[in-house]
């Protein structure tokens, strides 16, 4: 690789420094104990004034058929529930850039507006983006835009999968279960080796709806149907406008021992001659390929914000990157002078490597590389308290 910058020096943490980051980061990641990529509640038929609701739905084939439109009320019953199975359309899902039907990957059918309709706005009507937004520790309005039905029959199934995300500011999907007779069905999410699981069969069975929120970089799967015809509605959820980053102002409780494993950091025996610290994100963020990235800060989830929240709290400089593991893949074969100067063999055997914290001696950032905010600050070589 020509060009290519020095590459920063990136030691091995000491057993001591491994203790102090270790507890740094146990104390970001399992800040309320709770999974934090995905969440979910029910709403009880009465909050919804399921009296007033109506779905309508129409057979995108038969638009030209008088009297196609049909509408149902809630709860729906088997029948009902099954007739809309009937009015969708097999679903097909994105791989790599294009859309395929494959029933061996997805057996579900379903309709697109506006080929279905409800009579309220659910997610108005239930304040379930206000809930969100606070579950979620956003400081910005969410915005929910319903994508599509989902409906899965008996044997029905979506094997594990990513959704892809419409645009830096979307940051997930939430799914409303319509109450109808089903069972099987679970959506089981996992990310970073932990899994949830959302089964709605029974929780609907009163007719309450149920609905569950997933961060879009995290894999999810519907098990099959074993009973019933299983409906969702799926909206796609963004960070709205008028964002602000963390406020100064309000003091979140959960930083209390982020911040005291950071003022262990920041002793000087940590890095005697000043250095910089490194995290890898714990969640995945959208980014468009080729510009340079901007107010990533508001779009940081859950134990990120905290962590972001923390590092502001404590008036540290900060910035961000976008880095390529060279030392990884292509540094290890190539016998450049500029190869990073960690031994991948020796890396692995060594406790004391951690992939995800770093220190080094320098910052590095190339074309291409540098994601950070424009306005940001300036690169700082020093953590320091100003
Ligand atoms: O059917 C559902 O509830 C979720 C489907 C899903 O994961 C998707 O459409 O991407
Ligand atoms: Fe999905």
């Amino acid at each position: 690789m020509p060009n290519m910058p020095n590459m920063p020096n990136r030691p091995f943490l000491t057993k001591q420094q491994v203790a102090k980051v270790d507890a740094l980061e146990k104390a970001y990641t399992t800040q309320d104990g709770s999974y934090n990529f995905a969440c979910s509640g029910i709403y009880p038929p009465h909050a919804v004034a399921l009296d007033k609701l109506a779905l309508y739905y129409q057979k995108p084939s038969d638009t030209r058929t008088r009297g196609s439109i049909k509408s149902v009320t809630f709860p729906l019953t088997a029948e009902t529930a099954k007739d809309i199975y009937n009015a969708g359309e097999p679903s097909p899902f994105g791989r790599g850039s294009e859309l395929v039907y494959d029933q061996t990957y997805r057996q579900a059918h379903e309709l697109k507006p506006p080929h279905f309709a409800l009579t309220n706005d659910l997610l108005s009507a239930s304040g379930l983006l206000a809930l969100l937004a606070k579950k979620l520790d956003y400081e910005v309005p969410l915005e929910g835009r319903i994508n599509k039905l989902n409906a899965y029959t008996e044997g029905g199934f979506f094997k594990t999968h990513k959704d892809t995300p419409q645009s830096q500011d979307h940051i997930g999907t939430l799914m409303i279960c319509l109450p109808s007779p089903f069972s099987g069905g679970a959506l089981v999410i996992r990310q970073n080796g932990s899994s949830i699981t959302f089964d709605w069969g029974k929780q609907t069975e009163d007719g309450s709806f149920a609905w569950g929120f997933l961060y879009s970089d995290c894999e999810h799967e519907i098990l099959p149907v074993t009973s019933g015809t299983r409906i969702t509605i799926a909206y796609d959820i963004f960070l709205g406008k008028n964002g602000n980053d963390f406020k100064q102002s309000t003091f979140d409780t959960r930083l209390i021992p982020i911040m005291k494993a950071f003022k262990e950091i920041l002793k000087p025996e940590f890095l005697p001659s000043g250095g910089s610290l490194a995290f890898g994100l714990t969640h995945g963020y959208p980014m468009s390929y080729g510009t340079q990235e901007a107010g990533l800060t508001a779009r940081l989830k859950t134990s990120d914000a905290v962590l972001m929240a923390a590092i502001n709290k404590l008036y540290l400089r900060w910035d961000y990157f976008g880095v390529y593991d060279y030392d990884r893949d292509v540094y290890n074969d190539d016998d450049d002078d500029t190869a990073a100067k960690v031994d991948l063999k020796a890396k692995k055997n060594d406790t004391t490597y951690r992939d995800d914290i770093w220190i080094a001696d320098d910052f590095f950032a190339f074309e291409g590389e540098y994601v950070g905010d424009s306005e940001g600050p300036e690169l700082e070589r020093d953590l320091d308290l100003i």
